[in-house]
């Protein structure tokens, strides 16, 4: 999906919501176990009952690599079956990778060719020739971790090395890196207080903003600071929309968790 595509969805629907699919069996209804497939279960139950009020799914891959073969084949049920039903859909595989480059073109084609994900995200730490083979993938996009909404995120991210915070480095540094136009940044709700200064350096990109809701993020502030042009966020909620209920309503509360993410979006588009 190209961004302009992504754009146009964000239109549409009056959201620019992301709901992240983080599958954890000890969390989900307890009737589901019960599925060959529980996981997969829950993912399509969530996304039948949500997929007009969001733009975006993020299944994180801890959640499906943590159960093994059974984990990863409900994680490729789970992408064959937004991309088959809903292909209006940008989907993210959270996967954080990125190594050397032969191994990080493997990892690209792992969740662009094999699995078909629209995006993946990648730590930036071990730079360009770690980052650019996921670059070459055309309509494809990476999401450059920058200023993670973790505690963590000031042990090295906000550190000053000549002159300048290092995330600060990340994003003037991967702006001049070969097919930097298919570049995203993750920086974290928690961090709103910052994204005025990420704007100056990254007027246009699009942002992947986790942590509202459970982590305490505050998706009116974020917007303030972080809305560019043409909109240019994906404000992720997981944990917040998926286990609203773990029980047999858990459907109906996963929607109107979303729907209330969605109308406040629709009024700050307004
Ligand atoms: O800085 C980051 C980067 C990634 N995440 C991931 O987003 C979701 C957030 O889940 P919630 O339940 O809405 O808190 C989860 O998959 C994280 O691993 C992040 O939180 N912060």
């Amino acid at each position: 999906m190209t961004t302009t595509q992504l754009v146009q969805q964000i239109k549409k629907k009056k959201s620019f919501l992301c709901i992240g699919l983080d599958v954890d069996l000890n969390k989900i209804p307890k009737h589901l176990l019960k599925e060959d497939d529980p996981i997969f279960a829950f993912n399509k139950a969530i996304i039948d009952a949500t997929n007009h009020l969001c733009v975006a799914y993020k299944p994180n891959t801890a959640f499906y690599e943590a159960y093994g073969i059974k984990g990863w084949q409900a994680l490729e049920k789970t992408i064959n079956y937004l991309n088959e039903k809903h292909p209006e859909i940008f989907t993210i595989a959270d996967a954080k990778r990125g190594d050397i480059g032969n191994t990080s073109t493997m990892y690209a084609k792992a969740f662009f060719e094999d699995l078909a994900f629209d995006s993946v995200t990648v730590a930036p730490y071990m730079g360009k020739d770690s980052v650019e083979p996921f670059l070459a993938f055309e309509n494809k996009h990476t999401i450059l971790l920058a200023l993670t909404s973790n505690q963590g995120a000031f042990d090295f991210q906000t550190k000053n090395i000549e002159g300048k915070e290092v995330y600060k480095h990340v994003l003037e540094t991967s702006k001049s890196w070969k097919n930097s136009e298919n570049l995203m940044y993750v920086v974290g709700a928690t961090k709103a207080e910052f994204l005025a200064d990420i704007r100056k350096i990254i007027p246009n990109s699009f942002l992947l903003v986790p942590g509202v809701g459970a982590q305490g993020g505050n998706l009116q502030d974020v917007c303030k600071y972080g809305m560019s042009d043409t909109i240019g966020l994906l404000i992720n909620s997981s944990r917040g929309i998926i286990y609203a209920s773990n029980d047999t309503d858990f459907v109906e509360a996963a929607a109107k968790k979303s729907e209330e993410l969605q109308k406040q979006m629709e009024a700050i588009l307004s």
